[in-house]
């Protein structure tokens, strides 16, 4: 057997303690399907103090966690911390300088710097991983890079937040309030440390700009990503989708588009969609994540999993120390960097689909003429209407929900224009578009 690989663990929250349980719980079956054991050499976190029921003994300490990739006895660096930029980059960056290998779950920080990264690993000879950064658990960057490697990736689709889908699936269970659920995922441990990346859809986003890489052989484009999130969504718009034969779920949605001059367009989106009931992934619910992959020969992928939480999680960040351990020398983004295609954001205005409109209007005379004078004049036939009134209370707003025939995108954005800034609404009229 070939000596042991010696990882450091940097940050000891919520993913870090699953990781070293889980190599304590399964070492020896890793070490017989590694061809050779992973021995933890030395952690850091910021609070060497606080009891995170494990034993910290038999591994050092460093404070400073940089000092992690500078250790001779270390031959991997495990990124457990999170933030785009801040001390992981910085590990990150030491670690692959260094020419050791990195494994991280950090999304937000492959997201904006994978690229670096990747060049950076390749330059040094060292391997840079992140299964546990899209999808927790669910095998989706092993998924796309080897088992789908023979296919034209066509389109790439799923649920890629647990905190949003547990919130959704929650308050569609239970009719509970937003804030109320959302606390609770943030104890369960499936929120990131700020929340808002999880309701306003830019953890979804980080994810969905990962796996358009990989699956197209594009170079990552965060800011291509077009995002929306879940927090302005009421009970009553469940209800209403409930109503009409849809659950709501927050979707990625990415594919790639032919440009006129034979370059790429790439379409990608965060928003929440009205799902249909029979289709698979209205089905998913809580934390669970599900991506679904259409390759050119394999046809449709399903791959579906726990998305976050300390074990699924640990299981993908050790799936990496496995991979490395085998001596796996695969590109980070399934192609040497060089070779990532570039690609322009698509304008999405000419996309057809079904949308459901969600009006707050003041309870008075002409309210409705208005709008459906406005979606008229911008070509947007109305499929069903409905108006949710209070009788005894004529001075708060009512809910008009709506669902248009199938149309370009481009003819609802221009009906919204068109009612901008108009008195008779309350508040920004809510869009969610149905999956198709
Ligand atoms: N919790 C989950 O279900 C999942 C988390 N991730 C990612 O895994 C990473 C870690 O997440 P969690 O374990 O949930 O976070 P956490 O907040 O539970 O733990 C973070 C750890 O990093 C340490 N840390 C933070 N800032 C530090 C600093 N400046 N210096 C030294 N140590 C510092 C903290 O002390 C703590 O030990 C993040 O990138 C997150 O996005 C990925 C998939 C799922
Ligand atoms: N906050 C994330 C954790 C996993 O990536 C989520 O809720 O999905
Ligand atoms: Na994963």
């Amino acid at each position: 057997m070939a000596a042991n690989l010696r990882i450091a663990l940097a940050g000891l929250g919520t993913v870090g303690t699953g990781v070293i349980r889980l190599l304590a719980d399964n070492g020896a079956l890793i070490a017989s399907r590694a061809g050779r054991g992973i021995d933890i050499v030395a952690v850091s976190a910021r609070d060497r103090q606080r009891d995170r029921g494990i034993d910290l003994a038999p591994y050092a300490w460093e404070d400073d966690m940089t000092a992690l990739a500078a250790r001779d006895d270390v031959d991997v660096v495990v990124e457990l911390v999170g933030g785009s930029d801040g001390p992981a980059l910085a590990l990150a960056r030491s670690t692959l300088g260094a020419g050791k290998s990195l494994v991280t779950a950090n999304k937000a920080m492959i997201a904006h710097h994978g690229l670096e990264l990747a060049r950076l690993a390749e330059d040094h000879a060292a391997r840079l991983r992140y299964e546990a950064a899209v999808a927790g658990g669910i095998p989706i960057v092993k998924g796309l890079g080897e088992g789908a490697a023979a296919n034209r990736i066509e389109r790439i689709y799923g649920i890629l937040n647990g905190t949003c889908n547990y919130i959704l699936s929650e308050m569609e269970d239970t009719g509970r309030d937003f804030a109320e659920v959302l606390s609770e995922a943030q104890a369960l441990g499936y929120a990131e440390a700020d929340p808002t990346f999880d309701v306003e859809g830019v953890d979804a986003a980080h994810k969905l700009a990962i796996l358009a890489s990989l699956g197209f052989g594009t170079r990552l484009d965060f800011d291509g990503v077009e995002i929306d999130g879940i927090s302005r969504i009421r009970a009553a718009d469940i209800a209403q989708a409930g109503a009409l034969g849809y659950v709501i779920r927050l979707i990625g949605l990415a594919d790639c588009e032919l440009a006129g001059g034979g370059g790429r367009h790439l379409f990608q989106r965060v928003a929440p969609y009205l799902v249909p009931v029979s289709h698979p992934l209205a089905g998913v619910d809580g934390p669970t994540n599900a991506v679904v992959a259409e390759g050119n020969f394999v046809g449709r992928l399903l791959f579906e999993g726990a998305g976050a939480g300390d074990g699924p999680t640990a299981s993908a960040v050790v799936a990496d120390l496995v991979d490395i351990a085998r001596g796996s020398a695969a590109p980070a983004f399934s192609l040497p960097v060089e070779a990532l295609e570039a690609s322009a954001p698509v304008d999405p205005g000419h996309r057809r689909n079904r949308a459901y409109l969600r009006f707050m209007v003041a309870d008075r005379p002409g309210v409705l003429a208005e709008i459906t004078a406005a979606l008229r004049d911008a070509g947007v036939s109305i499929e069903s209407m409905i108006q949710l009134g209070h009788p005894d209370d004529e001075e708060n707003p009512v809910l008009v929900a709506m669902v248009t025939h199938e149309g370009p995108e481009s003819a609802v954005t221009k009906a919204l224009d068109l009612l901008a800034g108009s008195a008779s609404l309350a508040e920004e009229p809510l869009v969610m578009r149905l999956l198709g």
